[in-house]
């Protein structure tokens, strides 16, 4: 199963992610967030992750082609993470313009807020259903808040789940949905913006335990 650690900032958690089973490793470009990374430290950060072969994802907000020229240039994602209201036509134009992978967030609340997900699906490379964010939050992500599972329970195909899961929680979710990946962060973290080694192997032995179920 694919695992996302989201929000990493330093060279150690990056090397525990990875140490660990993550397949991706994701960088947030927002400003507003604890886990915001300059393109430099991420380009650093990115170069470590690819040399270990994992991918890395560059998770932006509504971003305008200048951030995300930069992103692009400096970093050298695997793939573009747009987590914040993009239509479908932005995802299109972002995917030509780029010749990248993109992972579309989806906000989740009631199972009404699957109900656009066609046109995104037939443009974006993966969907990530995320958690609505909750009323006066300033992130659109991040916020370690889950969504009732079973809204996804019969969803096929190849696409990420995430939102408030933990190492607490994570055997519960893959028991009601089935998805190909898993992406986490804030459960992971002694503070917002400081990933914990020993939340993120943790997290790693709960997925492991549920897969040999
Ligand atoms: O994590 C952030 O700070 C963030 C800020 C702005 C947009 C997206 C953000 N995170 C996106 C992610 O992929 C998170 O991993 C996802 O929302 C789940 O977070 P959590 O509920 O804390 O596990």
């Amino acid at each position: 199963m694919d695992v996302k650690i989201c929000g990493l900032g330093s060279e150690q958690t990056v090397d525990v992610a990875i140490a660990s089973g993550a397949s991706h490793v994701g960088f947030v470009f927002y400003p507003l967030s604890p886990r915001h990374v300059g393109p430099s430290h991420a380009g650093e950060l990115a170069k470590r992750a690819k040399d270990q072969r994992v991918s890395v994802v560059a998770v932006t907000v509504d971003a305008g082609d200048g951030m995300l020229d930069a992103i692009v240039e400096t970093v050298g994602p695997d793939m573009l993470q747009l987590h914040g209201k993009e239509e479908a036509y932005r995802v299109e134009e972002i995917k030509d313009r780029y010749g990248l992978p993109v992972m579309k967030a989806i906000a989740v609340e009631t199972a009404d807020d699957l109900s656009g997900i066609d046109e995104y699906a037939d443009i974006a490379d993966k969907l990530l259903f995320d958690a609505k964010a909750p009323k006066g939050a300033v992130l659109p992500g991040g916020n370690g808040v889950s969504f009732d599972w079973s809204i996804l329970k019969d969803l096929k195909g190849d696409w990420f789940l995430s939102g408030g899961l933990s190492p607490d929680n994570v055997q519960e979710a893959l028991r009601v949905c089935s998805p190909g990946g898993l992406d986490v962060s804030s459960s992971l973290e002694s503070a917002p913006g400081t990933k914990d080694p020993e939340r993120i192997r943790a997290f790693f032995a709960a997925i492991r335990e549920a897969e040999a179920a």
